[in-house]
């Protein structure tokens, strides 16, 4: 059967299975159980049409295609919707009651401080005594019991099950990452944020978008008023300068006080000093200056605490209390996460995986270090070779003792990877490489000196390494943990 609109396409549902009998809508044929609606979606790898079969022998009540193929054609459960890609937010929404439309959202792109911004979002909100909750590379959820997710954007489907999942918990606001990949994948079609954030800009995904123009159109579709109300923008970014200029929709700046200058609406930071465990600093804006203390380190954190603030005083919280909220702001797990050991040494673990971020993640380490700071990273495969040599430019540029090791080498030898990275460090440059994650972080430890500090970056949270189509264990941080515990004894 063909239908054209989502109004046909409950007309069908009602004739041959009652709504209600209906129980989720999948789009992956090994989700599907017993009432699910499968929706068979052409992909970059394949078609869902070939999965419809195994969609069926599990429980699939109806699938829904954009083409059927020919042994489908006349089969009863097998619907053929014309311009699927564009109606299913659509769909999805009509299926889960438009959750969205109870709760507040905010959307948060940029290519680093995505997570860092929305978990601010969250915690400030919930400070101020409103149930919020995250979507994002960490997973979904209250960040003490979040679901993970295989994208940091869910598809369009799944993201109205889990908007309606949270609605069922209560939460009344939802601070949600977007990446270039779910603008250009459409996997936000239909979504009305309250406010979109943008953090910043650099160099990422190259593999994906093929140059900086493309990555930056992508990034730059979301701040129109098909996506978003309102925005917050980090002029301070090179970028971000250029989106405010152009901006359709009204729009807080944030940055220093120097780049928030020439906008009407801001909030702006000065007098940087540096506190134990992180920085306090001035904000000012037109209704007034306010006091920020914040405890974390990076002074990127400074930007995504204010751009937390500034998105959350878009939605009608005062700029006053926000800031005093922020004075407890949790670090995220995985970014500039901590660990001591004895000698003494510490040791730093971060989701730096851009040249920009490690760059960024070393000057932070830099005041806090007494002796060498040592910087032990890789790069993920199947991913925009490019970075490599610049990472390994950065580490070169602001560490003084370099491991090169494996990320997520995924479908590409990491000993090629490694090579790759070394290509891009000089002559002079003081490296060593160790492909083996766990044994270049030994390595680093064996050999730092007291008072040396040591940062791992690229895997932050994550609990897994992506070698071919294995995920091996490998919590990180647990890892370290057990380090730490070895070294005490
Ligand atoms: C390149 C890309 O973005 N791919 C995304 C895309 O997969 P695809 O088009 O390759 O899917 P496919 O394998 O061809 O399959 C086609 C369809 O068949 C379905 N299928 C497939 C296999 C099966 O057994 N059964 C089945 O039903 C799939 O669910 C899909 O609907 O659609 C999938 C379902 O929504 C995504 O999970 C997948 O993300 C992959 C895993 C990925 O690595 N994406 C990265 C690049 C990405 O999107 N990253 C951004 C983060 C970037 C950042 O943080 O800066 C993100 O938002 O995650
Ligand atoms: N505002 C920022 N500017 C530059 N670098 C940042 C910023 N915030 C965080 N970082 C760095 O980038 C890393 C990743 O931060 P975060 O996870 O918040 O970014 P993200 O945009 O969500 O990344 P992803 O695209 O992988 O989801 C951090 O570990 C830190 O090193
Ligand atoms: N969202 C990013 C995460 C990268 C994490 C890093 N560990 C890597 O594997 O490169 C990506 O999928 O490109
Ligand atoms: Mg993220």
């Amino acid at each position: 059967m063909q239908v054209n609109t989502a109004a046909q396409w409950l007309g069908a549902l009602a004739e041959q299975i009652p709504a209600q009998a209906l129980k989720n809508l999948q789009i992956d044929s090994r989700q599907v159980s017993e009432g699910d609606v499968f929706f068979a979606l052409p992909g970059h790898q394949q078609h869902g049409n070939a999965f419809i079969e195994q969609a069926l022998a599990q429980g699939a009540a109806l699938v829904i295609t954009d083409e059927a193929p020919a042994a489908f054609v006349e089969h009863p459960q097998v619907i053929v919707m014309v311009d699927l890609i564009n109606q299913l937010q659509g769909l999805a929404a009509q299926f889960y009651q438009h959750p969205a439309s109870q709760m507040k959202l905010i959307a948060v792109t940029g290519t680093n401080g995505k997570s860092s911004t929305s978990c601010f979002v969250q915690q400030l909100a919930q400070q101020l005594h409103h149930n919020a909750a995250v979507i994002g590379t960490l997973g979904y959820g209250h960040p003490d019991k979040l679901t993970p997710l295989p994208n940091t954007t869910p598809h369009a489907v799944e993201i109205q099950k889990i908007l309606a999942h949270l609605l069922e918990q209560n939460h009344q606001l939802v601070a949600m990452e977007v990446s270039s990949h779910a603008i250009v994948q459409q996997r936000i079609e239909g979504l009305m944020f309250q406010v979109g954030v943008f953090t910043n800009l650099s160099r990422d995904h190259l593999d994906y978008h093929g140059s900086m123009e493309a990555y930056g159109a992508a990034k730059a579709r979301l701040f129109t008023r098909h996506y978003c109300q309102q925005a917050v923008i980090n002029v301070s970014d090179a970028f971000g300068a250029g989106l405010a200029a152009q901006c359709e929709l009204p729009f807080c700046a944030i940055g220093t006080l120097e780049a928030c200058r020439p906008f009407e609406r801001y909030l702006a930071y000065s007098a940087v000093q540096p506190i134990p465990g992180g920085f306090s600093c001035k904000v000012h804006s037109p209704e007034g200056d306010f006091e920020l203390t914040l405890p974390l380190i990076g002074l990127f954190n400074i930007e995504n605490a204010l751009a937390a603030i500034a998105a959350l005083s878009l939605c009608g919280y005062p700029v006053a209390a926000l800031c005093q909220a922020a004075a407890v702001l949790r670090a995220i797990p995985g970014r500039m996460e901590q660990f001591q050991f004895p000698h003494p040494l510490t040791l730093v673990v971060d989701f730096a995986h851009t040249p920009d971020a490690l760059q960024l993640a070393l000057e932070a380490l830099r005041p806090h270090c007494r002796g060498h700071l040592w910087c032990v990273f890789g790069c993920g495969g199947d991913r925009d070779q490019g970075k490599r040599p610049l990472m390994a430019s950065a580490a070169e540029g602001y560490a003084d003792r370099i491991v090169i090791t494996s990320d997520n080498p995924r479908h590409e030898d990491a000993n090629q990877i490694c090579q790759q990275i070394a290509a891009g460090m000089s002559e002079t440059a003081c490296y060593q490489i160790e492909p083996n994650r766990e044994h270049a972080i030994k390595l680093a430890l064996s050999e730092a000196q007291p008072n040396d500090v040591i940062l791992v970056a690229g895997k932050g949270h994550e609990t897994y390494q992506q070698i071919g189509d294995v995920f091996r264990d490998y919590d990180e941080r647990a890892f370290i943990r057990q380090l730490q515990r070895e070294m005490s004894r």
